[in-house]
């Protein structure tokens, strides 16, 4: 069996014979986040099938490239699409991504992803800035031998998402005067939507945002130590007693429409922060 931190060097290797450039930044565009990917300055691309180890980009709106270039005076790799646990992989495979991009030289990630809105005042539409994050996908990436070498056994989870970024990204909403909101995602495995029941039980919970990604991308990133700063799409609107039917489509459309307000807060945080 190929350990996963091997597997994350033999990809970087393999990108590494094509393009020399260490990013600063490693991103992850969830659904919605498509648009940034225009805005970079290309040196090379991948598709996920040229990649040793990398899986196949399944879900929907998930292009399945990896980019390397610029953005905003800064080297960054560029996701096109993540995978998920509910397509059939492992968490490791989850988490791979994100170990390619530190082993090429990434200490920040940017993740984006869609999410269900548990707050009364969340509107569809609106961005959440995540303070923290709840796993219940009950799944974690570092489960297996540790490589003491990248991180430690039992990592710290004390605060999973930096506040510096957090407080730049909301500072360009409050710039671009648009509402954003600011909470707690809980990672769900899917692929169901919630039942008004789980909806109510992730509010008392504590949770603000229901999604099926981004934790397992977290986890790798934090043991790694790389600071992180995670961004919602609210796509649906989740409140349990006047809960409307939920569709794939229409929370990419949703996640779609507001690819603009997180552009602005995703490239504000990049400019601010090597
Ligand atoms: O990659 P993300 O998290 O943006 O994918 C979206 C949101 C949910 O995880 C899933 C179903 O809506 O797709
Ligand atoms: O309501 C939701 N629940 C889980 N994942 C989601 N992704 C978008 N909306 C949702």
């Amino acid at each position: 069996m190929t350990l996963p931190a091997d597997a994350a060097q033999t990809a970087a290797d393999a990108i590494r014979q094509r393009c020399d450039l260490a990013p600063e930044w490693a991103i992850v565009l969830g659904s919605g986040l498509g648009p940034l990917a225009d805005e970079v300055k290309v040196r090379a691309e991948f598709a996920y099938e040229e990649l040793p180890h990398f899986p196949r980009s399944t879900a929907v709106g998930h292009a399945g490239r990896l980019l390397l270039g610029e953005l905003q005076g800064r080297r960054v790799a560029v996701m096109q699409g993540r995978f998920h646990l509910y397509e059939g992989w492992s968490p490791q495979q989850t988490a791979l991504p994100i170990r390619v991009m530190h082993a090429l030289g990434a200490r920040s990630l940017a993740v984006t992803n869609a999410a269900g809105g548990l707050h009364p005042l969340m509107r569809v539409g609106d961005p959440m800035v995540i303070e923290d994050q709840i796993n219940l996908m009950f799944r974690n990436p570092l489960v297996g031998p540790n490589d003491d070498t990248l991180g430690p056994r039992f990592p710290d989870m004390s605060r999973p998402f930096d506040p510096h970024y957090g407080e730049t990204a909301l500072e360009a909403a409050r710039l671009g005067n648009f509402a954003c909101h600011v909470g707690v995602y809980a990672g769900m495995l899917g692929p169901t939507y919630e039942t008004r029941a789980e909806y109510r039980m992730l509010r008392g919970l504590g949770a603000s945002a229901a999604g099926m990604s981004t934790v397992p991308e977290v986890i790798a990133a934090r043991h790694l130590g790389m600071r992180v700063l995670g961004i919602s799409t609210i796509t649906n609107v989740c409140s349990p007693d006047a809960l409307g039917e939920t569709s794939g489509q229409e929370v990419v459309d949703a996640a779609n429409s507001a690819s603009g307000k997180l552009l602005a807060m995703v490239t504000a945080v990049i400019r601010s922060a090597g």
